[in-house]
């Protein structure tokens, strides 16, 4: 049976804004498995931080339950609150490292309330950078290291209470892609080797789709669609999502490009412009020759581009597809009936035309 290392009910955080009342989190539920990596995705000022710092009370909310490890936070007295939060680590944006300590010293400094000696302490830092891989490093001091290095100290630092779930606020988005991608698959080892669980709050789903197995879309407050990350990648229900997994998949981009193209302005009738989204099976389906040979329907690939989401398999393709009216119909439906998802941008590019 999975267990939930985290179970948020009915999460309310309500700040005062001056006169105003802002709502950032409003009536939230969240549950989070042992051993997930769990994304929370959102534009700016959606109220994923603010969520995030509830789990560990870092944030009191307004109303709702805060459940962590079998524990109700709120109602803990300080020391077994204080004793709760240092089993939850966070990692943070700007990495938060202090400038006048060592690389050790930074990564030792959590420890320093512990009943460990200080020989025990160094000997624990040093263990925790050889883990993010940056145990010659450990004399340095935080301006001798790059961003990825940076947070790779950060990560060790939040790693020394032994905690068994890490919060990762937004914190690749100052890094660049590739070294975005080395901490993302060094949170995914920790995951594995550790059983960490993994909280990951993100404005990029790209991120989400590298290594969660879970996430959650918030909106104004609230989360507006949530599941597993196969799931979400291939039906989206709101269009937030699709927005989002548009942007993920470059998907929208094309779309975006295509549908400005002047040569698909003057689409006649024996033709369609069709996005295609499959998964799995259907992704290794020769779908293009099918619609030939069974509805003498041409597709003409504009965008193509597959995703391995863990085992499944995804595919997003932007067509042209001509042949007669009724037929490019039936080949439509014979492509629902065979687990694709269509989309007609027709009419997307008769609006663009139309200014
Ligand atoms: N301490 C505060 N006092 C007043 N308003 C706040 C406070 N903290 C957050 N807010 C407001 O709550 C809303 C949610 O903010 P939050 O930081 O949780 O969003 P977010 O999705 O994490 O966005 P970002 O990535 O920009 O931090 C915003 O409207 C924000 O202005």
């Amino acid at each position: 049976m999975t267990e939930n290392i985290i179970d948020l009910k009915q999460i309310t955080v309500d700040f005062k804004d001056g006169e105003n009342r802002v709502k950032a989190v409003n009536d939230v539920d969240l549950q989070v498995e042992k051993g997930d990596i769990y994304g929370i995705v959102g534009y700016s000022g959606a109220g994923k931080s603010t969520l995030v710092r509830v789990v560990n009370l870092l944030q009191k909310p307004t109303a709702g339950k805060v459940i962590v490890n079998n524990q109700e936070l709120l109602k803990l007295n300080p020391v077994d609150l204080r004793k709760a939060r240092t089993k939850i680590g966070m990692i943070f944006q700007h990495f938060n490292l202090m400038k006048s300590r060592t690389i050790l010293g930074n990564v030792e400094y959590p420890l320093l309330k512990t009943k460990l000696t200080k020989k025990q302490r160094e000997e624990k830092a040093t263990e925790l950078l050889k883990l993010v891989g940056l145990a010659s490093r450990k004399d340095d001091y935080p301006r001798q290291l790059s961003g990825g290095q940076k947070q790779r100290v950060a990560i060790a630092r939040a790693l020394a209470n032994n905690p068994d779930i890490l919060i990762s606020d937004e914190a690749t988005s100052a890094l660049d892609p590739k070294t975005t991608l080395s901490i993302l698959n060094l949170l995914k080892r920790l995951n594995r080797e550790l059983g960490l669980t993994i909280v990951l709050i993100t404005h990029e789903m790209q991120a989400v789709k590298e290594i969660c197995n879970h996430v959650a879309v918030m909106q104004k407050g609230k989360i507006v669609e949530r599941g597993n990350i196969e799931a979400i990648f291939s039906t989206p229900q709101k269009p937030l999502t699709q927005e989002f997994i548009n942007v993920a998949t470059n998907v929208g981009p094309a779309v975006e490009k295509v549908v400005k193209n002047p040569s698909f302005k003057a689409l006649t009738q024996n033709q369609q412009l069709v996005q295609l989204n499959f998964i799995g099976k259907s992704t290794e389906e020769p779908i293009i020759s099918t619609l030939a040979k069974q509805f003498g329907v041409d597709g003409n690939i504009l965008f193509a581009n597959v995703e391995q989401l863990h085992d499944e398999t995804l595919g997003f393709m932007i067509l042209v597809l001509t042949g007669q009216e009724e037929r490019i119909k039936q080949a439509i439906t014979f492509l629902q009936e065979n687990q694709v998802r269509v989309k007609l941008l027709n009419q997307a590019v008769e609006s663009e035309a139309n200014g």
